[in-house]
Formats: structure tokens, sequence, C-alpha cells
């Protein structure tokens, strides 16, 4: 990438989960090439697990303008930050985290540091208070929204839906079409808006944030989405004559292998919170081309004993070969029940195999993979996309009700098995994705893999975008 002569300082602050770190911690990474300062702002918890799972020390050791800092939750390290409790990490930010961040900029990130003054802060699109602060003290910011910009879109017209009377919402009719969002009139169902704003209740407290945090998203000089155009571009549309600079820079995991590619360097650039079993590589090796439907909620659901069993039974009974990420914290145990997954599993012993945690990039790459059962965080939509896979979507809570519609129904990639979850469902999805349909979706998957790929190649939008922000971050620094 080309170096110009001013080398601003930019500082990234993700929201503390899973799903955001992984993408932020790879747009500093796309920076850090284009040899900018950069500050990652990691919360003291993802940090000590960062290094504790990964060699982000020696792979970020590579560029000497980057620095990690870190910065308090505001949450004790015995909290789960999972499922629902997810949420507690507002309140814990809002009283422990931005004060610091204040006194951070204010000095602009001096201390003892001996480089440039931070010119530039990109921060989490979820987290505003890093506006009021950034123009407090006079630095541009850029919001970084992690999630697809069709559900950043519907949080964005959750005041007309207000307005139209479609939001709170009223009788048992989920299946009927919602009309005050611009762009998916025709297509999106009651069921199909995020969780947090599918609410019979005005004063529900994750409606209220979430429309809050994103009603402020224009205040910012731009926003970065972790999206390409070939995939949203009428909704970008939408959003763009609100936010007139949207950078959409995706899928960002692949960017930066492009752009590390073309600069003749490689980086195995885990950003995992959880230890990666790599024992499931060696396992799928061993499995036939496109055989395998691989299983993951992500970073954060946490499901019921009886979701678990249903999902159990569902896969046994489909005949199909499985790899299933089971994280020690995404299910409650229940009195009486004792039995693990893998014993629950043992009647597909020879055709199945769980982990703790994967290296889910390199899954969902391997040849063996020919199906995805997920959760359908933004993430995991688009390692699927990119690497060809077609989806199951069981969508467990925010954005992801959203995701899963336009995968199904939008860009064909899958089903939906939103809102249900039974044995039978499970059973007949997987036969449906890995037998009957399995040719016409890994066709249509491959059509847009191939416009991922354009995206990110010389001359791509992503790759455009990329390049325009990196200069006006220039700019600001200059
Ligand atoms: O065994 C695993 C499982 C997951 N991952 C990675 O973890 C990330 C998970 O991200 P995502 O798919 O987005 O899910 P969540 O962890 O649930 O992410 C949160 O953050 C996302 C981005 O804002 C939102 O889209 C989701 O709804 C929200 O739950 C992905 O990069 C995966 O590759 C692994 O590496 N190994
Ligand atoms: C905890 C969830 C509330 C909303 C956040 C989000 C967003 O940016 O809208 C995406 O998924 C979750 O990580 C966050």
């Amino acid at each position: 990438m080309d170096q110009g002569p001013v080398s601003p300082h930019v500082l990234i602050f993700p929201f503390p989960a899973q799903g955001h770190v992984n993408s932020m911690l790879k747009l500093a990474e796309l920076l850090s090439v284009a040899g900018l300062h950069v500050t990652f702002l990691n919360s003291d918890y993802n940090q000590h697990r960062l290094l504790l799972h990964t060699d982000i020390q020696t792979r970020f050791s590579r560029y000497p303008g980057f620095r990690f800092q870190t910065i308090s939750d505001g949450l004790t390290t015995d909290h789960p930050r999972t499922g629902e409790r997810v949420m507690d990490l507002f309140e814990g930010l809002k009283a422990t985290a931005k004060p610091i961040f204040r006194e951070l900029m204010i000095s602009r990130g001096q201390g003892s540091d001996t480089r440039p003054p931070v010119s530039c802060i990109i921060a989490d699109g979820i987290m505003s208070f890093t506006i009021d602060i950034a123009n407090e003290v006079g630095i541009p910011i850029i919001s970084f929204r992690t999630i697809s910009a069709s559900s950043f879109w519907a949080y964005f017209s959750a005041l007309k839906l207000i307005e139209s009377g479609e939001l709170p919402l009223k009788g048992n009719d989920m299946d009927q079409l919602v009309t005050s969002i611009p762009g998916m009139e025709g297509f999106l169902r009651k069921r199909d808006l995020p969780s947090l704003i599918r609410v019979s209740n005005l004063d529900d407290e994750g409606l209220l944030l979430v429309m809050k945090e994103t009603q402020q998203t224009p205040r910012a000089h731009a926003l970065i989405l972790n999206t390409f155009e070939d995939l949203e571009g009428p909704i970008l549309d939408q959003i763009r004559n609100h936010c007139p600079k949207t950078y959409t820079i995706g899928p960002i995991h692949a960017h930066l292998e492009t752009r590390l590619a073309s600069e003749s360097t490689t980086s195995q650039s885990s950003n995992s919170l959880w230890q990666e079993d790599r024992s499931c590589i060696a396992w799928l090796d061993h499995q036939p081309s496109k055989s395998v439907i691989y299983v993951s909620f992500g970073s954060m659901a946490v499901i019921t004993r009886k979701q678990l069993i249903e999902f159990c039974y569902g896969l046994v009974n489909s005949g199909s070969r499985f790899l299933w990420v089971i994280r020690k914290d995404s299910h409650a145990e229940e009195d009486g029940e004792h039995q693990t997954p893998a014993e629950l599993l043992k009647g597909a012993k020879e055709r199945s195999y769980i982990v703790e945690w994967a290296p889910q990039e390199e899954v969902l790459a391997h040849p063996a993979v020919g199906g995805f059962l997920t959760h359908s965080g933004w993430n995991s939509t688009l390692e699927s996309i990119w690497a060809g896979v077609p989806m199951i979507c069981w969508p467990y809570f925010a954005d992801q009700q959203i995701n899963s519609r336009f995968v199904s129904h939008v860009w064909k990639l899958g089903s939906d098995m939103k809102d249900t979850c039974d044995r039978h469902i499970v059973e007949n999805m997987v036969r449906d994705l890995m037998e009957q349909r399995k040719d016409e979706l890994l066709k249509a998957a491959d059509m847009m893999a191939t416009r991922a790929r354009k995206s990110v190649s010389e001359g791509g939008s992503s790759y455009c975008n990329l390049s325009s922000l990196i200069e006006e971050i220039r700019l600001m620094g200059a």
C-alpha cells in the first residue's frame, strides 16, 4: 500500500466482545500495513484472553507504529459477558471506561508515548459516548458499526416504525410484512426485525439503547461498514442519504488477506478469545468433499438444554457428518441432566466431531465443509459468503434475525430456521441443504463468493473504499 509523507495516529476502540474485536483488529492491521500509527484500545478482560490464546504480540510486532492499550469494561472478571447479560457491558462501559477514555483523549493518547498524538478515532458505532467525547476534545471520529448495513438500517428506521404504528408489535401475526423500512417493504416480516427492536413495549431497554446509539451515527465524520457494495447496494443507498461518507470495506477478514498477499506477507490472523482446537482440521482432512455441516452459534449465544438436545437429535437423524462448536459457557446446565453433548452424540461417533472453539475461517475454507448451521452473527455470515458455503440460519438475538432473512430470501444462500427449534425441522433442513438443494445452493454461494472476491481485489469497491478512507485519515493528520 502507498505510504504518504504524513503519518497520522488512529485510535481504534471496539465494543468489548469477540465479534467486534475480530473485525476491528483486522482493520487495525490493514491501517498498520498502510503505515499509519495505530493504538488498539482493548478491554483488560479481552486483552488477557487474546494474549492467552493467540500470538497477537508477535504478529503485531512487525508494525512499529502499532500499540495495544487497555481499559476496564467495568465488569468483574467472573461476569459471564454472554447471552442477555452481554447488555451489562453498556452500563459497565458508561460508568468506568467513559471517564478514562475522556482523559486519554484529552491527552491525545500521549502519556509516555513517543508517537504523534491521536489524530483520528475509529470507535464502535454502538458506543456513541465516544462521539460525545471526540467532539468535546476536537478529534475527528469515524464510527465503525460491525453489523450488516441492513441491520444498521433497520435500527436507524426504528423511529419510522414507531411513527407509522408498526412498533410496538401488536397481535400475533409475526409473518405480516413490515412496510416502513425503506428498501425492505417486499420481504421483511415482523419476525425478521432484529430482536432488540422486535418488541411489544416501547419502554424496552434494548430498543431504547439501540435506537439512541444508531441515531447518533450521522454526528460522526464518517461510517465504516464491514460489507460490500454488491451484497447490500440498495440498502447502502438508503444509508448514504443520512451518512453520505459511508465506507464499505468488507469482507474485512478477506480484505486483510488480500492486502497482505499483495505485500508478499501472510498472516495467521487468529483474533480468538478462546483457544482454537486445531484437531478438527485433521478430522476434516479425512472427510469426503463437501460432506460436513459445520455448526456454530458464535461467541455470545447461550442455548437451553432442551435446544441443545433438539439440535443433537436433528443432526444425528439427518445422517450427515457434522463438526459442532460447543463452548463450555454456551448451554445452561439443568437439574437432573448430566449427559454431556459428547455422550448425547454417541450414536453418531464416527461422523461427528465436537470442539469448544474452532479456527472458523479455516474450517469454512476446508474442502470437506459443504454447509454451515449458524446463528447468523455478521462475521460468521460474511465468512461463510466468502468461503462459498450455504447456510442454515438459526438466529439467536440482536441483528441475527434480519441477517438470516437476507441470507434466505434476498441472497438465496440457504434457509432460515428462525423461531423454531425442533429436531424434525433441523433434520429436514440439513437434508435439504446437504442433499436435495445441494447443487443449487452451492452454485448460488459460489457466485456470491466471486463477487466478494472482486470487491477486495485491486480496483474492486471495498479495495477502492479502503484506499479513500486511508487518504481521508491522512488528511486529518496533516
Ligand atoms: O469456534 C469458533 C466460533 C466463532 N469464531 C469466530 O468468532 C466470530 C464470531 O462472530 P459473529 O459471527 O459475528 O458472532 P458473535 O460472536 O455472536 O458476534 C456478535 O457481534 C457481531 C458483530 O457485531 C454481531 O453480528 C452478532 O450478532 C453478535 O452476537 C467469527 O469471526 C468467527 O470466525 C471462531 O473463530 N471459532
Ligand atoms: C450486545 C449487542 C447489542 C447490539 C450490539 C450489536 C450492534 O452493533 O448493534 C451487535 O451485536 C452485539 O454484539 C451487540
